[in-house]
């Protein structure tokens, strides 16, 4: 595993005590190696099935990742030598992860948290995040079920942290009485790569009109023991079940807007029943269609995109490059420690980037790698964009999303 970012905060919070619900599956996993040495976050609580409830998590665990789980902390490290004397005060017992007793996925067991991270398997998600959000618990997911709730903002943190501006609307609704109970979503993995050079070229050219993503991606998106060997060795699987319609629509609502009121999104961003793709919502509509296929890679998302721009005419290769590079999110410019220092690091080189030697990028699989930017024929624009899947794609947003509540205080 690459080096871990360097902490980009001039001045981190208090530290706060959090939990991660499927702590035992590919995503809770990837949670643990970035939270154990998280600035601020220290894992208090975790979480999994009946099967793994009640043991130590290394007896509960298949770990799969490549650093060694005896070593790892529970973080809250802080930035510098006193802080990390303090923190090592505050977890008196200074145990290891590995040690942690899993507990079941229900409220009562994670009270001491200030926030719940969920991994957990989309078959249980719904019912239990829900659960969690009624007990007045601050809930970041990984998980679908909720991605399509008009109320509940499903949130790439490099592209769309405005969403957050929906919570009081959702917990009017759904927990009038309580202050910190809601639920915050990311997106589907695939989603998560393609749509963050998708923002920073709306951004710096203003709306795109059609794009056509095809991806390959990797086996670890179908989480352990996912995909079997005999299926997907030397081999390519031309379908995901459900994957290019959740691509199509999160894309909409994670570039689309909220309405003035802030109760709502409006109708670019929220996937109704009878959401028009044609209706303009604040901006001209976007068409997005998408291949998805299987290949075997272990990590990393890898889509091949292509685009048209409204305005005419459209910029040139060199003018996205650019655009692409100079790409700056707020969760940086903010100080969220987790967030990449570059959020696109954009190749010159014609075979570039490839899964197995650029995944992780230069930033520990937060940013994504985007590459033979050039003209389309056919459209404007194409390019090739890699992510890490269960980084940036999964339990890295999650922790960017949550660090940013925190700075905004969302969470407290
Ligand atoms: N892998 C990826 O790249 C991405 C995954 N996601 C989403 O994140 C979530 C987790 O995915 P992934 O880690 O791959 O899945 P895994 O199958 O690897 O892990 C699932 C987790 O859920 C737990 N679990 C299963 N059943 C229950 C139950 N009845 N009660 C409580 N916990 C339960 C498992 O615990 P136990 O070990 O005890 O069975 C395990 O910790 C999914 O919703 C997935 O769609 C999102 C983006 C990317
Ligand atoms: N389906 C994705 C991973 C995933 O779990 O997606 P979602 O969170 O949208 O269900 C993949 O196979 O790579």
């Amino acid at each position: 595993m690459s080096s871990k970012i360097t902490p980009n905060i001039v001045s981190p919070p208090k530290k706060i005590k959090v939990g991660i619900l499927g702590a035992t599956g590919t995503v809770g996993q990837r949670f643990i190696t970035l939270l154990s040495d998280h600035p601020w976050f220290i894992i208090e609580a975790l979480g999994a099935s009946e099967r793994s409830k009640g043991k130590r998590y290394r007896e509960a665990v298949k770990w799969k990742q490549t650093i060694p789980l005896g070593g790892l902390g529970l973080g809250g490290i802080g930035t510098s030598e006193t802080e990390k004397i303090s923190s090592t005060d505050l977890r008196s017992d200074d145990r290891r992860v590995g040690d942690l007793i899993v507990k079941g996925c229900i409220p009562e067991e994670f009270k001491a948290c200030q926030l719940v991270f969920s991994g957990l398997d989309a078959d249980v998600a719904g019912d239990i995040e829900s659960a969690f959000r009624s007990a007045n618990i601050s809930l970041f997911s990984n998980a679908k079920n909720y991605r399509r709730d008009p109320h509940v903002p499903l949130v790439v943190p490099l592209v769309n942290p405005s969403h957050f501006s929906i919570i009081p609307q959702q917990q009017r609704l759904h927990s009038p009485s309580l202050s910190k109970g809601f639920i915050v979503t990311n997106a589907n993995c695939s989603t998560t790569g393609y749509v963050i050079p998708l923002a920073a070229l709306e951004k710096a050219f203003g709306p795109i009109e059609s794009v056509l993503v095809t991806t390959m991606q990797a086996i670890s998106g179908a989480g352990y023991p996912g995909v079997p060997s005999l299926d997907i060795l030397g081999n390519v699987v031309p379908y995901i079940g459900g994957e290019e319609e959740k691509i199509e629509w999160e894309t909409l609502k994670i570039l689309g807007g909220i309405t003035d009121s802030e109760t709502e999104f409006d109708k670019n961003g929220v996937p109704l029943k009878t959401f028009d793709m044609h209706q303009a919502g604040g901006r001209p509509a976007l068409r997005v269609s998408a291949s998805c296929n299987r290949v075997p890679v272990v990590d990393g998302h890898m889509e091949c995109v292509s685009l048209r721009f409204h305005r005419r005419p459209p910029p040139s290769p060199q003018q996205v490059r650019e655009a692409l590079s100079a790409f700056t999110p707020e969760v940086q410019t903010l100080g969220c420690p987790s967030a990449p220092r570059k959020a696109i690091e954009v190749f010159e080189e014609p075979d570039r980037p490839q899964p197995r030697l650029d995944v992780k990028g230069t930033h520990n699989g937060a940013g994504v790698s985007v590459g033979r930017v050039r003209q389309c024929q056919v459209l404007d624009i194409k390019f090739v964009v890699l992510s890490d899947n269960v980084s940036i794609g999964a339990a890295t947003s999650s922790i960017i999303n949550a660090e940013y509540a925190v700075l905004k205080g969302v969470v407290s």
